[in-house]
């Protein structure tokens, strides 16, 4: 039974909506770009949180300061966004909204705007080569960085959404949500939002940030990462849930992520359970794949084996992820119609595979 489901979980066409370019980079690829400088010292445990392991969220946000150091040229930009575009696209995933945060230029050599550029070289480089992948991208602000970095960023995005032939649709705010206040960043986001980006914010990731989320939750976002503590049972209230419910915004909820990363304290108290009860729409995402050691196929699995989901509820879920898609009403007709091209060959090839 275990195996059906994993099968059916990798054939699933798959929508991916949160994913960190540098969270996101495979064993393989860190095993080259450890060649690539070996000067460095830095060891695979360094760079992923394996098997059953678990440390702090603290502990995460050091993990992606290695990752940083690994991935400081422009060379090293281009391969990490193929790489992981590539790999998204072998585990089944169709649609990829990929973010990432524009590094000052001190730490890469590369102007932030050559590593937007860079990024979308990568995309567009994948397209060429016909790999069968719809990829956008989000601009990340990272919260560490203060309101005048944010300002920067939403310019730089701004520019990208005239220029980059819809490739870049919105902006992301992430960063560790222990530092800073969501409260400055408010004009920053206000003016992306009001100049036609989408956005994706991270919001109740860690408990009693009530009134910061109240705040964001305001705006309102086109989307919510995690929103671990935003319902009353983990110590949100009733009238920030009612905010989500009303304005009907799609979470963005990472298991594995948020397991490993310690805020949830097992599968089966995951928060999708709460939302997905209330019928809300939910998408399964990975968060930072090469981090926690997974993918898009073992999410969907996980879904389904904690809360006993079947396949046809698997398939509806990743339907429904395509209306929380931040590219056009075409493009979302456009999946819409492959989704129903593959229906029948998917739950047919599954059960072959099987009665073999
Ligand atoms: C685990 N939960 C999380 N919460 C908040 N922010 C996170 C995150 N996981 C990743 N990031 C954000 O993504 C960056 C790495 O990718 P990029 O260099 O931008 O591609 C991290 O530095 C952090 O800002
Ligand atoms: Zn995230």
């Amino acid at each position: 039974m275990d195996h059906e489901v994993g099968l059916f979980c990798r054939e699933l066409p798959k929508v991916e909506l949160h994913a960190h370019l540098n969270g996101s980079v495979s064993y393989q690829t860190i095993e080259k770009l450890i060649r690539r400088k070996p000067h460095l010292n830095i060891e695979h445990s360094m760079t992923a949180i394996g098997k059953g392991q678990r440390r702090t969220l603290e502990e995460c946000f050091q993990v992606f300061k290695v990752i940083h150091q690994l991935v400081d040229t422009e060379e090293d930009i281009l391969m990490v966004a193929t790489d992981v575009i590539r790999e998204f696209a072998e585990d089944g995933v169709k649609y990829l909204e990929l973010r990432s945060t524009p590094r000052e230029e001190k730490n890469t050599g590369l102007t932030k705007k050559r590593y937007v550029e860079t990024i979308i070289k990568a995309i567009q480089q994948c397209k060429n080569e016909g790999v069968d992948i719809d990829v956008r991208f989000l601009v990340a602000i990272d919260r560490r960085n203060g309101p005048e970095a944010a300002m920067e960023t939403v310019k730089l995005a701004e520019e990208f959404l005239l220029s980059s032939d819809g490739l870049v649709v919105g902006l992301d705010l992430s960063g560790d949500p222990k530092v800073g206040h969501g409260k400055d960043l408010l004009p920053a986001l206000q003016r992306g939002r009001n100049s036609g980006l989408k956005l994706s914010l991270h919001l109740s990731e860690v408990p009693s940030q009530l009134e910061e989320s109240d705040l964001l939750l305001n705006l309102p976002p086109d989307r919510i990462g995690h929103g671990t503590f935003l319902h009353p049972e983990m110590g949100g209230s009733q009238s920030l849930v009612d905010k989500v419910l009303k304005n009907n915004i799609p979470l963005e909820l990472c298991l594995t992520s948020n397991v490993k990363g310690q805020t949830v304290p097992s599968y089966s108290k995951h928060h999708f359970k709460y939302w997905y009860q209330l019928g809300h729409p939910s998408v399964i995402c990975t968060d930072d794949k090469g981090v926690f050691c997974t993918d898009l196929s073992h999410e969907y699995q996980l879904v389904a084996s904690t809360f006993g989901l079947s396949r046809e509820a698997l398939w509806n879920l990743s339907q429904q992820a395509i209306d929380c898609i931040f590219a056009p009403e075409t493009v979302k007709q456009q999946l819409k119609w492959r989704w129903t091209d593959l229906k029948h060959h998917i739950f047919t090839v599954t059960k072959d595979a099987l009665n073999k």
